[in-house]
């Protein structure tokens, strides 16, 4: 990493702006996110997460706005800021009729990891995810917390510097949740990871995330630390400050952008 890469935002989002027909479901969105930093986007349903994360992975082009991925313009390079990025999606993407290891197998060639690498990368995400028993297990006999595992795992095998997750613990049991979050500390820990992730379990968030940003009607009413957001709604835990900050009276009493001191 150059000493240039090592002061960029690892995420910075600029005035992003995006319509369906009539209705703006992401209305001038502004973010930055520092490297190592778990970020957590909240917001009701519908209010333009996914739409967002989207975006943040050129799947979807935005109609105004710019997104920086390590300083590199997703317009200008989307093949490059490609390189920079993990992505998990709510729904599994793994061949259930293969094993773990055939799966990460594929990904690696799909992303051209040349041949004599991939071993090597595949050990790592596996060990990384407490995974290397289950490494010749079939998909399809994988409890729901180890497939979210495995998925994690194969997003990180071309070592991206930040990893997209759009509801991670979704549908999984408290143990399991707290297995995979004990995960993605280590990886943070151990591989300066930027964690960028969308939840509906905010007493996790509280406990994991360290900036957050609340969206509603796709437009950003709060973002600061967890401990700010808590501090301003006069609240004591993340779950009701969020339920404060989205009610319909709130909002029409404030109808503002919000960012919460440090
Ligand atoms: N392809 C599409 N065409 C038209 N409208 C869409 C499309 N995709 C999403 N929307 C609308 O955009 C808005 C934002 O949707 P989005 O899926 O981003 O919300 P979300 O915050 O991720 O919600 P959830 O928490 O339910 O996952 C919603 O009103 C949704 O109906």
């Amino acid at each position: 990493m150059s000493a240039h890469s090592r002061h960029l935002p690892a995420i910075a989002v600029e005035s992003l702006v995006k319509r369906y027909g009539a209705e703006t479901v992401v209305d001038g969105l502004n973010v930055s996110i520092a490297p190592g930093e778990t970020f957590a986007f909240l917001g009701p349903n519908g209010a333009g997460k996914t739409t967002t994360i989207k975006m943040l992975t050129t799947l979807l082009p935005p109609d105004e706005g710019r997104i920086l991925l390590n300083g590199v313009d997703l317009a200008k390079d989307p093949m490059n800021a490609r390189r920079h990025f993990g992505v998990v999606f709510q729904d599994c993407t793994l061949d259930k009729t293969m094993t773990v290891h055939e799966n990460l197998w594929m990904h690696c060639a799909l992303h051209r990891i040349p041949r004599a690498q991939r071993r090597l990368r595949i050990g790592d995400v596996l060990a990384l995810f407490d995974l290397a028993d289950r490494r010749d297990s079939m998909v399809s006999a994988l409890s729901g917390g180890l497939r979210r595992r495995v998925e994690i795992a194969r997003a990180l095998l071309h070592h991206p510097a930040l990893i997209f997750l759009d509801e991670p613990t979704l549908g999984l049991d408290p143990k399991s949740r707290r297995i995979l979050w004990a995960h993605l500390q280590h990886l943070q820990k151990e591989c300066g990871t930027t964690i960028f992730l969308t939840s509906h379990y905010l007493d996790e968030v509280e406990r994991f995330a360290h900036n957050v940003a609340v969206i509603q009607k796709g437009r950003i009413i709060m973002q600061g630390t967890v401990d700010s957001i808590i501090r301003y709604a006069e609240k004591t835990t993340l779950e009701d400050s969020f339920l404060f900050l989205t009610s319909e009276e709130t909002q029409t009493k404030e109808d503002r952008a919000v960012v919460a001191g440090a």
